[in-house]
């Protein structure tokens, strides 16, 4: 069990399952029970928590209220075994802070939360859009995605960030791995989260205190396995596991990083299922990237390579 302040350890985005109902939006409703047993057994796989309503999680195709209840069903399948880390990302402060508010009344633990996803923010929108989530209260981990936000949060300015009471932590998703010392650097006090599954390691060993992305939705024990690994410092352990999961962590970072896990998910035994449109299946082509990708990770966990 994950006590962390700093919402660090390994806290998995969550995908949704979604079933076949001609009265949902998109023909595709939201499977609870599926979503919660999926929450529980990452952390009885020793994960330290999830993050509901994400990318990953297609929090932008959702209704208010399933958004709401996606929250709510992760809280409570978790609750007490794990941290529960929501997504309250908002085309501007009014929404993320309205989404920060339900978060806490809910019980989450914690908030993750994108810069105003709607236009290119200055400096002072950026500061005031993260003062109003960060006063509900809760821990927020602010989320330095520049290619979906055009606003990159820079050292320089999680610096700034880092001042505002209960902003703790930073998903470093820009891929530049110099990022986490230089976060160190100037915002000692902020904890650094990998943000994308494919610099994990690297993230690790130089500070990051957490693992926040995705394909520990497909291997979350083995997952764990390398976080505390490179936690440790071993690094030669911790490149003989991370270099076959690699072809299969790049697609994290892909712009069809929804279905690729997915079907990641398929292919151990999970459930994955479809995305709700605009998200269209993956073409053959990415398909049979994928299952490439997948064999190589399934045997290397497999066989223990
Ligand atoms: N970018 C995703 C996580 C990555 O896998 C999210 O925020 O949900």
């Amino acid at each position: 069990m994950s006590t962390s302040t700093d919402l660090g350890g390994v806290v998995v985005a969550t995908p949704l399952p979604y079933v076949a109902d001609g009265a949902a939006p998109a023909g595709l409703a939201v499977d609870y029970d599926r979503y919660a047993e999926h929450c529980r057994w990452l952390v009885d796989n020793g994960c330290h928590g999830v993050g509901p309503n994400g990318s990953l999680g297609e929090y932008s195709s959702l209704t208010d209220e399933e958004r709401r209840r996606v929250a709510r069903t992760a809280v409570e399948a978790v609750r007490g075994d794990g941290i529960v880390v929501v997504g309250v990302h908002g085309v501007g402060w009014h929404q993320a802070k309205h989404w920060a508010e339900l978060a806490a009344e809910d019980g989450a633990d914690g908030v993750l939360c994108l810069p105003p996803t709607i236009y290119r923010a200055n400096r002072g929108e950026v500061v005031a859009h993260y003062e109003a989530v960060a006063s509900v209260g809760l821990p927020v981990m602010v989320y330095n995605n520049p290619y979906d936000t055009k606003v990159d949060l820079t050292p320089d300015l999680l610096a700034e960030l880092a001042q505002i009471d209960n902003v703790v932590a930073v998903k470093e998703f820009s891929g530049d791995v110099r990022r986490v010392s230089a976060i160190r650097e100037a915002a000692p006090g902020l904890a650094v989260i990998a943000g994308a599954d494919d610099v994990t390691v690297e993230a690790l060993l130089m500070g990051a205190t957490g693992w926040f992305a995705g394909f520990p939705n497909v291997f979350p024990a083995e997952s764990v396995a390398l976080y505390e690994l490179a936690r440790a410092g071993d690094l030669a352990e911790a490149r003989r596991r991370y270099e076959p999961l690699l072809a299969a962590f790049r697609w994290d970072s892909r712009t069809e990083f929804v279905q690729a896990i997915k079907l990641g998910m398929e292919l151990v035994g999970r459930y994955g299922g479809p995305c709700r449109p605009p998200r269209g299946p993956l073409t053959p082509e990415h398909d049979a990237q994928v299952r490439e990708a997948m064999a190589r990770a399934v045997a290397a966990v497999r066989g223990g390579a």
